[in-house]
């Protein structure tokens, strides 16, 4: 990304791109389409969590969440099982919303704009914001129909022999598909389904790409495949991901978010810190396998 197009934290400048992804036309996503990839509000930060909480009807699962997601990195979240990690994931691009029993109070911004805000269309917005899942689901149709799916949906159909090639290549899976594109994606291994649902994410080209354990289910052959994916995804990417296993954690991510049970976050950090010099007691304990 140019770091021409990218804004400078002057206030007034925030103020002005806040107010560009603001519309009263209802006709309107709420989250400005033609805002430029680069005009981040801070000049690093896309996504914002501010004294976030969550419920699921009485039980808190989330617990005043503050975390600044920086753009072009990988941010990993790990912690011990339902201390909330996928709860925070899928409150970014309001997945959340399908779970009748979630509430949702503070502010959750995505380049400045509360995605909660009443003008914020939720399918508009998780174009924006792919997701990719723990277990690959790819549809039962061709390769191709599988990476097509998303562009035909918005209508983005020139070129679009070049816009598959592409995500398939992005997803490192072109040269294992590419004389097969009309076979069903049901039918490749494991890992290459899960590239096969990330170049169906990435094909609409989102700026944010949130992974919820994207390995877990994979071989590792396959895992480390993935997660070579991840490393080149964040050239152009936003990723956030969650996953159980620290070492990977430790090897693919830039910023780690440490999540304790009572949804908290109790430490977010360069991963290295995290691993290697966590300020925490509570942190060092987990990292070091003393809980969890
Ligand atoms: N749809 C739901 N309805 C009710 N409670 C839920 C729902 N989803 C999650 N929870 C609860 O919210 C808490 C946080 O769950 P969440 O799945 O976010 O944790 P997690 O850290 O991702 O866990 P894991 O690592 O096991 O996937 C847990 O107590 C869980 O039982």
């Amino acid at each position: 990304m140019s770091q021409d197009n990218m804004t400078t934290n002057d206030p007034t400048t925030e103020a002005a791109d806040a107010d560009q992804l603001i519309t009263t036309d209802p006709g309107r996503s709420g989250l400005d389409e033609s805002n430029e990839r680069g005009s981040v509000t801070d000049a690093q930060t896309v996504i914002e969590a501010r004294n976030v909480n969550v419920w699921y009807n009485d039980d808190q699962a989330l617990n005043d969440i503050n975390m600044k997601i920086p753009e072009n990195q990988v941010t990993a979240m790990i912690g011990p099982s339902g201390c909330g990690k996928s709860t925070f994931l899928r409150c970014i691009n309001r997945m959340n919303d399908l779970v009748d029993a979630a509430r949702i109070e503070g502010d959750l911004l995505f380049k400045g704009k509360n995605v909660y805000d009443k003008d914020v269309d939720p399918v508009a917005l998780r174009r924006r914001i792919g997701m990719v899942f723990q277990h690959p689901n790819p549809f039962p149709k061709s390769i191709y129909d599988n990476v097509a799916y998303g562009l035909r949906l918005q209508g983005k159909t020139d070129n679009l022999d070049q816009k598959v090639e592409q995500a398939l290549k992005s997803a490192a899976l072109w040269d294992e598909v590419k004389d097969r594109l009309d076979k069903s994606g049901t039918d490749l291994s494991g890992g290459q389904q899960q590239r096969l649902c990330i170049a169906r994410a990435i094909a609409p080209d989102p700026e944010v790409l949130l992974m919820d354990e994207p390995a877990s289910a994979l071989d590792p052959v396959a895992t480390s495949q993935v997660e070579d994916l991840i490393d080149d995804l964040s050239q152009e990417y936003t990723v956030v991901i969650v996953t159980h296993n620290m070492q990977q954690a430790a090897r693919i991510s830039d910023k780690t978010a440490v999540f304790l049970t009572g949804g908290e976050l109790v430490e977010f950090n360069d991963t290295a810190t995290i691993f290697e010099n966590p300020d925490s007691q509570r942190v060092e304990d987990y990292i070091t396998g003393k809980f969890g």
